[in-house]
């Protein structure tokens, strides 16, 4: 029995803002050295320190087990932080990383994010494990930075991409501000200023897939009228992020995690908002360097990701005092604090908003990354119900032989792989703890919560209980959850597989069906455009267990048929390895991402490959293409009903 719980760190709660507004202090370069060979007493104190780690663990799984996060040489690294921005950003030089000095901080500690208006994690919902938050081993990135950017996201434009031509919007690069006149000068600025640029995310590479590091866009709060889907091509630079920079303002408290603080940041010049996510840099301190690691992580992962489900990454900013990073502002608050503030919620909105986060998942496993911290205080909502993903401090990319042997996550939502830590786990540990965030909407509360610590641990991981279901969940729910709490992790359907299930599937029908009912009702406020096609209503659903999908969970199928429909054992790609032996496989080959559904399944990809079931069995009723980019935000499916012409409609 693992015996690794700690209470979690206290944290003084934090009014709001007394330190000084955003981009005021000179900047200047740190140094941090990591040594993967850091002397036991340095291991001692950074576990110690560590602000997830307040107690040593003793389990299985040590640092020797971690060979895929390991330092790739043994020396001694050099670990600068970012340069200040006003450095030669259109050069080389002047490289930041946290290294990838491996460091193993065996622990169990506080998630503790708390405070502000949102008093996520500083407050469970029944008040046990409060804040608790399962780090077995802190896992170091590697993290490369140089100056001339950042390695972006789909938006980032081309490696070899110059300064904007005559009449861009952006400054030249390696100018200081805008050129007078510009429309530099007075467009509403982004908050992104030096980009903690070419980090590395954790691929076996260490950089960006194109191996290149390079300037991406600096996307604008939503709503701006020159956000980057207006402006194609749109670049801007650090010399535009000085003259931008300054005018975001920091503003009240909004919350507080394990590793630093979110405050609001408003634009002095813009009238925008965002949120900035602030490290207190000490450069000498142990749990400064971790919070910096753990920070740059979810830098490096966000920085790389677009989608509409994800909080969205403005940029990052060093000073002589704090790491910021600049997020989309999404002022709904968490599930967790809207549960607490509002009760359990209606089947309908644990539908739609399940269906928002699948999305997300699904984006981010696509990428071969796992969360491994989805709760309801990770799951923010905008006020117009939109779901994002945030914290992926945790966030992790599944790299070669590198099934993950750390235990990251809050324990409540915890898969039972990660607790045992026996073989490593996958993308499922998400799914598991997506079934324990649809039992705490349903609920208000996580699953095992009336088990306290230790108890709800051994639950989870050495018994073979399932958590309570409401009875007063329909039978779609109920089937959902279960499929998802599968303790075998193979078994587990992977987040594109669930997004054809029917508590999922047949929301989209009702939203639509509903839509249609609308516009029958108020025609004229419909153009058209805008209507949403008819889609095929039918169902030949009964019960709970009727959806097969990819999973034969019908009454009298045993589990092993089940597991082995499930496209992780199918297809001989992902079998002894939950993920597959290299980094971004399907990216990379389309035999290989092929591979990774079943023949059986219904999911197809398109952009690369696209496929259509053809397999009646399966799907009786109706034949599904999903037209899910895996790796870029394209949210819409197609579904065809035989005989018919595929139709879209968004998910
Ligand atoms: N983009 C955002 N918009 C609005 N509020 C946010 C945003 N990001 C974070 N918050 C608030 O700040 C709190 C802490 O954020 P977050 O969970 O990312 O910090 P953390 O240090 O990574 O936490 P954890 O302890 O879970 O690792 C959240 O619970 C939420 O209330």
């Amino acid at each position: 029995m693992p015996a690794w719980w700690g209470k979690k760190s206290s944290k003084s709660k934090e009014g709001s803002n007394q330190e000084n507004p955003h981009g005021k202090n000179d900047k200047k370069i740190f140094s941090i050295k990591e040594n993967k060979r850091r002397s036991s007493l340095d291991e001692a104190a950074l576990r110690k320190n560590s602000p997830r780690a307040n107690r040593e663990f003793s389990g299985s799984g040590g640092l020797s087990a971690f060979s895929g996060f390991e330092s790739d040489s043994g020396e001694k690294r050099g670990l600068p932080l970012p340069k200040p921005f006003t450095s030669d950003l259109g050069g080389g030089g002047g490289g930041v990383g946290f290294g990838s000095g491996s460091v193993s901080v065996s622990s169990v500690s506080s998630s503790g994010s708390s405070g502000g208006e949102d008093h996520d994690n500083n407050q469970s919902s029944n008040g046990l494990f409060d804040g608790y938050r399962l780090c077995i081993c802190q896992l170091q990135p590697r993290l490369s930075v140089d100056h001339k950017g950042h390695g972006g996201g789909s938006r980032s434009p081309g490696p070899g991409s110059r300064s904007p031509g005559p009449g861009s919007r952006s400054p030249v690069p390696g100018s200081r501000s805008p050129a007078p006149g510009s429309r530099a000068a007075s467009r509403p600025t982004s908050p992104l200023h030096q980009q903690l640029g070419g980090l590395s995310i954790d691929s076996p590479t260490g950089r960006l897939e194109d191996g290149k590091n390079e300037c991406h866009p600096l996307p604008l709060p939503p709503g701006s009228p020159t956000s980057p889907p207006s402006l194609p091509g749109l670049r801007t630079t650090g010399a535009t992020e000085v003259s931008t920079l300054s005018r975001w303002k920091k503003g009240k408290l909004l919350g507080r995690g394990t590793f630093g603080h979110v405050y609001l940041g408003f634009n002095s010049g813009s009238g925008q908002m965002c949120a900035i996510k602030e490290v207190t840099v000490i450069s000498d301190d142990s749990t400064s360097k971790e919070c910096l690691k753990q920070l740059n992580q979810e830098i490096n992962l966000l920085s790389q990701l677009s989608h509409a489900n994800i909080v969205r990454y403005y940029g990052s900013e060093l000073s002589e005092e704090r790491l910021s990073v600049y997020l989309e502002y999404v002022s709904g608050g968490s599930v967790h604090k809207l549960l607490q503030e509002y009760g359990a919620f209606k089947e309908p909105v644990i539908q739609n908003y399940t269906r928002q986060i699948l999305s997300g998942l699904a984006y981010l496993h696509g990428r071969n990354t796992v969360h491994r911290d989805i709760k309801g205080a990770n799951i923010l909502v905008d006020p117009n119900g939109v779901i994002k993903l945030v914290d992926f401090g945790m966030a992790k990319h599944i790299t070669a032989c590198s099934s993950m042997l750390s235990f990251k996550g809050s324990p409540y939502w915890m898969a039972p792989e990660v607790v045992m830590n026996t073989n490593g786990y996958s993308l499922a540990v998400d799914i598991w703890s997506l079934g324990c965030t649809l039992l705490e909407m349903a609920t208000s509360k996580p699953p095992w919560s009336q088990y306290e610590g230790v108890a709800a641990i051994f639950k989870i991981g050495n018994s073979k209980d399932m958590p309570d279901i409401p009875d007063y969940l329909s039978n779609d729910a109920k089937s959902f959850i279960k499929l998802c709490l599968q303790r075998d992790p193979s078994a587990r359907p992977t987040a594109f597989q669930l997004l054809d299930h029917p508590f999922i599937r047949d929301q989209a029908t009702t939203r639509v069906a509903n839509i249609n009912i609308t516009r029958d009702a108020f025609p004229r406020t419909f153009d058209g455009s805008r209507t949403p096609p008819a889609l095929d209503l039918h169902s030949n659903r009964t019960s709970a267990n009727s959806w097969d999908g990819d999973f034969a969970m019908k009454p009298g199928v045993s589990s092993n048929t089940r597991a082995l429909k499930n496209p992780r054992d199918d297809g001989g790609m992902i079998t002894s390895m939950p993920v597959s032996p290299c980094s971004s496989p399907l990216r990379q080959h389309g035999s290989a991402y092929r591979n990774y559904f079943s023949p059986h399944s219904p999911y197809a990809m398109v952009g690369q490959s696209s496929y259509h079931v053809s397999d009646p069995s399966l799907h009786p009723i109706r034949q599904t293409t999903y037209t899910h980019d895996l790796f870029f935000d394209t949210t819409l499916l197609k579904v065809q009903t035989p005989g018919t012409s595929p139709r879209t409609r968004p998910i």
